[in-house]
């Protein structure tokens, strides 16, 4: 029912909100962008992608998610402005070639609610569920931390085997159906060059190991393009981000989704937490999402680029 002017972008919306506004956009946009259904979660609800191509077979593609945590709402709403804005690359020939040169040799794939039954639980009983919403034998406790489940130095610090515990790992690796449907995706596709999870808050620009603070071989590389990147954000309203590897700028934390995809071999794997810094914390006021999403599509704008030339 809506055209996707006349979405508000500037607010938080329900999972069928968003699903109704991604067909929107598909049907506006039909040679540019395709959704697909990569399989259902634990509640059996969808999890659609949007492909953004302009053609060609498999070509290199950047994979971006919001939502994994579904209480992180700034998350989700950033992805759906982004999506939108990725739309303007290619219709918009011109104002920004470089960018609009992007979706001439990459493809970008963006899964919007990347943990639908979580984010449906924060609509209809609890503001701060964070987990998956599937059941674990034995225990009263539901639900699986979904970025503690990907197989990366699972089980190891930084993540719980207490059920209960809102960093459970889950009973082993890609136990939960909302990581498999991903885990498919990227594994039978092959080609994927660059990895970005969104996550919110602390304002951080991070990338692998969350399970070592150990660095990684591409270490040096990845904090360069972090820190330039972080520059363009900072550079629209001086929001400040620190950069590092998820273990030394935040906490431990194993069985993490930018980890498996940089052992995987994606080079530039990312994890974003946006704003603020605990003012707000999960629950940031809806006129702040705009703002937040432009200042972050300067620094995914930055890092697309750069996967682009190397
Ligand atoms: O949810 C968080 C709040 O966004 C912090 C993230 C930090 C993190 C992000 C990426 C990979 C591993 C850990 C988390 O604990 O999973
Ligand atoms: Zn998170």
């Amino acid at each position: 029912e809506f055209s996707t002017r006349s979405f508000n972008f500037g607010a938080y919306h329900r999972l069928e909100t968003i699903y109704s506004w991604m067909d929107t956009l598909v049907a506006q946009y039909p040679k540019l962008v395709t959704k697909q259904d990569i399989g259902r979660s634990y509640e059996n609800r969808p999890m659609y992608v949007l492909k953004f191509s302009t053609g060609g077979n498999k070509r290199p593609a950047i994979w971006i998610d919001t939502g994994i945590h579904s209480r992180e709402w700034v998350s989700q709403a950033t992805g759906v402005w982004t999506a939108n804005k990725v739309q303007y690359i290619a219709t918009d020939y011109g104002t920004d070639a470089s960018l609009t040169s992007l979706l001439n040799t990459m493809d970008i794939y963006m899964l919007l609610l990347a943990n639908p039954d979580g984010y449906a639980y924060t609509h209809s009983n609890d503001r701060m569920w964070r987990k998956t919403r599937s059941k674990n034998p034995g225990s009263v406790c539901i639900g699986v931390d979904p970025n503690r489940n990907w197989d990366a130095g699972f089980g190891g610090p930084g993540a719980s085997n207490n059920p209960c515990s809102e960093s459970y790992h889950g009973p082993s690796a890609h136990s939960e159906i909302e990581v498999k449907n991903v885990v498919n995706l990227i594994e039978s596709h092959g080609n994927f060059k660059s990895f970005i999870s969104v996550h919110a808050y602390s304002q951080l620009l991070m990338y692998p190991y969350g399970y070592s603070c150990g660095s990684v071989p591409h270490q040096p590389e990845l904090y360069s393009v972090g820190k330039a990147a972080v520059q363009k954000l900072t550079s629209l309203y001086g929001t400040t981000y620190k950069v590092g590897s998820i273990c030394n700028i935040i906490y431990p934390a194993s069985g993490g989704s930018i980890d498996w995809s940089y052992n995987l071999g994606i080079k530039y794997s990312f994890a974003f937490e946006l704003r603020d810094t605990g003012r707000y914390g999960f629950i940031l006021p809806a006129n702040q999402i705009i703002p937040t999403a432009t200042e972050t599509w300067l620094a995914l704008k930055h890092i697309m680029e750069y996967v682009r030339d190397h």
